[in-house]
């Protein structure tokens, strides 16, 4: 949420600004903090796989959406009742996009939900796709010390069950490429990307990179000039960057910039 009020506040007056995570809670924390300081207004917030995500930005007005609300309607509560009760705390009970909130000029005020939910192809992403992408991936977290010191609370057993588990950090790295390519699916033609994980490991970083440009010729790194002055290092693979408390007196950040040629 930090992150996207962040870039909302960035965004100034101009432009849109749309944010997925699979997690309604999240979401919903980050929609509290768009309306608490007053930058909502060109965002919209959907609960979504952003592996499949493919609903592309807004440039014009069509039609009838309202304003946004932060009540809901009976049908919407009904809803959610039953997705409680089927256990799916998570994922929504279909595969569909559940916008949980616009602002006023995000440019969706006027427009038909169903013009809205409306899934893009590969190729108009490349003419009407997004500029900028950020795919703040999912990973085991060990870079972060504020995230490991939790498990003096937790236990170091679950220590092993979340980051160590083998099987788990498996299953992640097949989500971080998917969250990858997805999201540089979505860019258009000289649209750009930035991968980044709180994880210190070769494979949840460098490896995926080295896997996702093996299978997209219309990728390239890109050189992240600001970081000349900055505390951090290179990652293994040219281009890429690494933060850690060694270097940078910071947490583990691992961070690459990609364009689509
Ligand atoms: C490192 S956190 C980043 C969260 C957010 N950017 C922030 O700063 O609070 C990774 C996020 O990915 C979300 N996530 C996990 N699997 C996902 C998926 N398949 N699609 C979309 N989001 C997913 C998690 O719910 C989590 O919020």
């Amino acid at each position: 949420g930090a992150k996207l009020c962040m870039l909302a506040d960035m965004l100034g007056s101009s432009g849109s600004l749309t944010g997925v995570d699979v997690a309604k809670h999240r979401l919903a924390a980050c929609r509290t903090m768009l309306q608490k300081y007053s930058l909502g207004d060109r965002s919209r917030l959907f609960v979504a796989d952003g592996t499949s995500f493919s609903i592309l930005p807004v440039n014009s007005n069509l039609g009838s959406m309202e304003e946004w609300t932060s009540k809901r309607s009976w049908k919407d509560r009904q809803k959610s009742k039953k997705a409680k009760a089927a256990g799916s705390p998570h994922l929504p009970s279909t595969s569909e996009p559940e916008l949980i909130y616009y602002g006023k000029d995000s440019g969706l005020v006027g427009l038909q939900k169903r013009y809205v939910l409306h899934p893009s192809t590969d190729a108009a992403a490349c003419t009407s796709g997004y500029d900028k992408v950020l795919v703040d991936a999912e990973c085991t977290h060990d870079g972060s010390i504020k995230h490991i010191q939790k498990f003096e609370f937790w236990g170091w057993k679950t220590l092993d069950r979340r980051v160590l588990n083998v099987e788990r950090t498996g299953n992640l790295l097949h989500l971080q490429l998917g969250l990858l390519t997805n999201g540089f699916k979505l860019l258009k033609t000289g649209g750009s990307l930035v991968y980044s994980t709180c994880s210190l490991t070769v494979a949840q970083n460098e490896n995926v990179v080295q896997q996702f440009l093996s299978k997209h010729p219309s990728a390239e790194l890109l050189k992240i000039n600001p970081a000349d002055s900055w505390p951090c290092r290179s990652g293994g693979i040219q281009k890429t960057l690494r933060f850690d408390p060694a270097t940078s007196q910071t947490s583990g950040l691992f961070v690459a910039k990609f364009v689509k040629l």
